[in-house]
């Protein structure tokens, strides 16, 4: 038999989404007892474009596209968040994956979506597909044990403690403005508050308390919402899972309030900005520590012309770009890049090239995180004419770096 082409790509129907959910939970491992998770995951499923490998009339693979707005330098775009991708053991290195991966760019280019995006649950996995890392999250963990040591005065407006069920109104539109300053972030749907981020159980850690949602000020200067657990003998853990401040001190604020909860001793933040302030104004940087640096959202430029000229361009650069794809080949091939402030083209061309990369580098780029520069001192991109990479350094810059903390 030969499976490669016997599978067929197409859409699973909503009434096959427990059928998909089945599958997943076997390739994943997963036994949910919670009903709101599975209950979350159904959702999840029915609202995203679902592809299903099928042989005959078994689901052997599956790849949910979620319809996500991502914030770019600039603007934002829609953006498939790619999640649930699973291929049945018995069907493994036939390509299923592949076929999956090329349906979904077939849709991408007739929907007109440039971008997509995930999470990958191990990093060797999407390179070849054309994704590459386009922000990157920090754990940094705090010894609470003692009071937290600060270079800067905390805000004294008053915390409060809100009901988890207000916090889509209250942090919502907070939210959403922070997506215009840093690139990398999702648009929270009021579903999305809900079942992601309030879920009184919390998905990878049972031990875990229902979710906190702290406020400072009125109207909000910030927030963290985060979880806890006790340490039997030991002092326990804050779990953070969010936190943004209008300011610094509106930061330190929350930071002290998170480092002063009695009977813990431990504040761990797992997906932090690389270049959050905090790591600024800890007055001892033994005290607090990054512990790990991570890839976090993984980014594919689908169509790579549609993606350049959406984004905003820093300063002004003029470059002929040599682009390696091997999945898209209509991304492939030496083109201009001419951008500045005011608007960005970039069509084919026969012009020597400046600067030859692949694509998933230049998406590594595309939010501000990675600098061409790097890339090249790195050997995985090739500088034809000195100063190229700087140049386009200098136009990709964001103030802050880019930073996603939707996990899906
Ligand atoms: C966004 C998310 O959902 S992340 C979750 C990803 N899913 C999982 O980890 C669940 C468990 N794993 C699986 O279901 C499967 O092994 C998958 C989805 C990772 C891969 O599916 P497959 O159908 O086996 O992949 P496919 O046969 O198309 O492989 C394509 C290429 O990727 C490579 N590849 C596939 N999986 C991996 C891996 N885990 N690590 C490194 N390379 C891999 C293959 O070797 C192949 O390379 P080649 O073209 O040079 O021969």
């Amino acid at each position: 038999m030969n499976s490669r082409t016997a599978v067929q790509f197409r859409e699973i129907p909503e009434t096959e989404i427990e059928r998909a959910l089945a599958h997943a939970y076997l390739v994943f491992h997963e036994v949910p007892d919670e009903d709101d998770i599975r209950k979350h995951h159904h959702d999840v499923l029915r609202r995203s474009l679902r592809l299903g490998a099928y042989e005959g009339d078994e689901l052997v693979g599956l790849l949910a596209a979620l319809p996500f707005e991502l914030s770019v330098p600039g603007g934002e775009l829609a953006c498939p968040g790619l999640s649930f991708v699973s291929v049945a053991p018995t069907h493994r290195r036939r390509g299923v994956l592949s076929g999956l991966i090329g349906e979904l760019y077939r849709r991408c280019a007739e929907r007109g979506a440039p971008v997509a995006a995930l999470w990958a649950s191990e990093a060797s996995i999407y390179g070849r597909f054309g994704f590459g890392p386009g922000t990157h999250g920090a754990t940094v963990e705090i010894d609470s044990r003692r009071p937290l040591a600060l270079r800067v005065e905390p805000d004294e407006r008053p915390l409060r403690l809100i009901d988890p069920a207000k916090a889509p109104d209250v942090l919502g539109p907070y939210y959403a403005r922070t997506r215009a300053a840093r690139a990398g972030r999702i648009a929270r749907s009021e579903s999305w508050w809900r079942d992601a981020w309030m879920s009184e159980k919390d998905e990878d850690d049972s031990d875990m308390s229902p979710p906190r949602v702290v406020t400072l000020g009125e109207p909000v200067a910030g927030y963290a919402i985060y979880r806890t657990k006790s340490g039997d003998d030991a002092p326990g853990l804050v779990r953070l899972d969010d936190l943004e401040a209008d300011s610094p001190q509106a930061a330190a604020a929350l930071w002290r309030y998170l480092a002063s909860i009695d009977l813990t001793g431990t504040v761990r933040a797992w997906g932090r900005p690389v270049d959050d302030p905090l790591l600024l104004f800890a007055g001892d940087r033994d005290q607090v520590r990054v512990t790990s640096e991570f890839p976090a959202l993984w980014v594919r430029l689908v169509d790579v012309r549609a993606a350049l000229e959406a984004r905003a361009w820093a300063a002004p650069v003029d470059l002929v770009l040599d682009v390696r794809d091997e999945t898209v080949p209509a991304n492939a091939g030496r083109h201009r890049l001419t951008a500045s402030p005011e608007g960005c083209a970039y069509a084919p061309t026969e012009d020597a090239a400046d600067l030859a990369l692949d694509v998933r580098d230049l998406a590594s780029c595309y939010l501000g995180g990675t600098r061409p520069t790097d890339l090249v001192a790195a050997g995985v991109a090739t500088e034809h004419t000195p100063g190229a990479a700087a140049s386009l350094d200098a136009a990709l810059r964001t103030a802050l770096l880019p930073h996603t903390v939707d996990e899906f």
